[in-house]
């Protein structure tokens, strides 16, 4: 893998006039070019259908750098680098023009043919313009080529194996990075490093001395403009499918033989192997899926899923779901991964605890006064640390033991505002490291888990729907996953980093 400071690209955005482009990519590519990180010889084209003038589109990639609040004396030199070709995808006439423009660029910045497809666009589009590129020519470089593909990766099991054939005739799958921006963030990107970089850690993870882990990701928006996509998605294949289960598998995974592209994905993927397979009635017992109803966010009024605009008013689609996962090798064998996330919930948070076990006879225990199990929480946003909770002395006379926090907050060690997971993942494909993507094979064995669940869902309306408020913590039956297992879910709420 060569260092990114001794290469330099094409970029070129695939739904340049759309929101992703203009709140995540375009202030993350100018960040990297800030840090110097992003070589003076780079060059972006920009495709949408709307006409603009190459001038229209530097003034708009501008604007949306400063709206995301990104300040800098460079701003201007940054957005002289960006191109614009309006352009259909689905018109093949047009990529003729696109592969001229992507050959003069390359001339004119000494690019060396290397070349980075971002595809920004609705996902119907993503086989037509991979194939597009493949038979106009626009992948003949002597450079690199790489696609970047966001999500949602298939809509199931076998709309994305379609979508992998199409793309995979154009590009090898090691030319291909397929977007989970969570493997972006900086504390999923520290799981390993907290597992694998401490003595402290790595012999107790296992079921000798883990009792369970629980990774809650929960948002306070509702679905806002996205009914159309939502209601063919739910929070199952909006949230698990991807993100959920990426961070299981992080979790979960066997140390590598090597922090190499291939070892830690190998790794990942025997976790997705390992995964106890819920069908038909059995999903009830290990998964529950809730859809909010209307009530008050912050004193202001809001409305239920099914009041949303382009949903259907019987909506039988799951704005939360919560799952018990099994993973059944000899590491994990008998230890609950529970995972939830839901829209609309009390609080917008990512966390994951790891629960150790009680040593087998405490000394300090007291009747009616439990001590408090040990817990490792890493807080993966809006805060980003790590707190471990231990019993120690209460001060004072006795010798009682009170729950004490050690706690670490990422921003105040490193003293610096943290990247965003668009700015690390674009890096990273731009040095060509494409371990913190999704490779194919984790793409499809997520589907086959996750399609089961949905499957019987589809078979089985939720009289109960709408089944939980805004502002709450979701749906009662979520509470009772974990109370027939003699636990309960750890509150979001009251694990933050305080006083770091
Ligand atoms: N927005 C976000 O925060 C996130 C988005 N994503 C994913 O990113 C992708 C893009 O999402 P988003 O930016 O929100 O979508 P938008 O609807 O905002 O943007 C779509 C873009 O595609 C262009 N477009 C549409 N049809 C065509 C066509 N036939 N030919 C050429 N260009 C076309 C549009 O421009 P024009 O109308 O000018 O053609 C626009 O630039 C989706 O796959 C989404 O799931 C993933 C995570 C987060
Ligand atoms: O991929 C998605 O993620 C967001 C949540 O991302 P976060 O970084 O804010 O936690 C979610 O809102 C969206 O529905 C989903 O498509």
């Amino acid at each position: 893998m060569a260092k990114y400071k001794e290469q330099t690209s094409l970029i070129m955005i695939f739904g340049a006039t759309g929101d992703l482009a203009n709140r995540k990519l375009y202030p993350s590519l100018y960040r990297l070019f800030r840090k110097g990180l992003l070589s003076e010889r780079f060059a972006v084209i920009g495709v949408a259908r709307r006409p603009l003038t190459n001038e229209q589109f530097q003034e708009n990639v501008k604007n949306s750098v400063l709206e995301a609040k990104e300040t800098g004396n460079n701003i201007e030199e940054f957005a002289s680098h960006f191109y614009y070709h309006s352009h259909d995808v689905t018109d093949s006439g047009s990529y003729t023009v696109l592969k001229r423009m992507a050959e003069d660029l390359d001339n004119q910045y000494g690019l060396g043919g290397n070349r980075i497809f971002y595809l920004a666009m609705a996902p119907e589009f993503f086989g037509t313009i991979a194939l597009h590129l493949k038979s106009d020519g626009l992948t003949d470089v002597p450079g690199f080529k790489r696609l970047v593909i966001e999500k949602p990766f298939g809509h199931d099991l076998a709309s994305a194996v379609e979508l992998n054939e199409k793309i995979r005739k154009a590009f090898s799958e090691d030319e291909i990075y397929r977007i989970d921006h969570y493997l972006g963030k900086q504390m999923v990107q520290n799981i390993e490093v907290i597992r694998f970089a401490n003595a402290l850690f790595e012999p107790l993870w296992n079921n000798r001395y883990i009792s369970n882990i629980q990774v809650t990701s929960s948002e306070t928006l509702g679905v806002e403009e996205r009914g159309r996509y939502y209601e063919n998605s739910g929070a199952l294949r909006d949230m698990v499918q991807n993100h959920m289960l990426q961070m299981v598998a992080l979790l979960a995974m066997e140390p590598p033989i090597k922090l190499t592209t291939d070892e830690i994905r190998s790794e990942k993927i025997r976790v997705f192997r390992s995964l106890r397979e819920i069908e038909g009635d059995e999903v009830a017992k290990y998964f529950v899926r809730g859809q909010y109803g209307a009530g008050e966010m912050n004193g202001l009024p809001v409305p239920a899923y099914r009041d949303e605009p382009m949903v259907d008013p019987h909506s039988n689609t799951e704005t939360y779901v919560a799952g018990k996962l099994m993973i059944d090798n000899a590491r994990w064998a008998g230890v609950p991964f529970y995972i939830r996330t839901g829209k609309r919930l009390g609080a917008k948070s990512t966390k994951i605890v790891v629960q150790f076990k009680d040593i087998p006879m405490n000394l300090y225990y007291q009747p009616n006064k439990p001590l408090n199990p040990n817990l490792l929480v890493i807080h993966i946003q809006p805060e980003e640390g790590i707190t471990l909770h231990l019993n120690a002395k209460k001060a004072g006379q006795g010798m009682d033991a009170t729950e004490v926090k050690l706690s670490f907050a990422n921003t105040s060690v490193n003293e610096m505002n943290t990247p965003e997971a668009y700015e690390l993942l674009l890096y990273d494909c731009m040095r060509g490291d494409a371990t913190n993507f999704a490779h194919w094979d984790e793409v499809a064995l997520s589907w086959s888990f996750v399609d089961k669940i949905s499957d019987y869902w589809e078979s089985t309306k939720e009289e109960s729907f709408p089944n939980y408020a805004p502002g709450s913590r979701g749906p009662e039956a979520a509470e009772q996953l974990l109370e027939k297992d003699g636990f309960f879910w750890w509150r979001v709420r009251d694990l933050n980093v305080e006083n770091c």
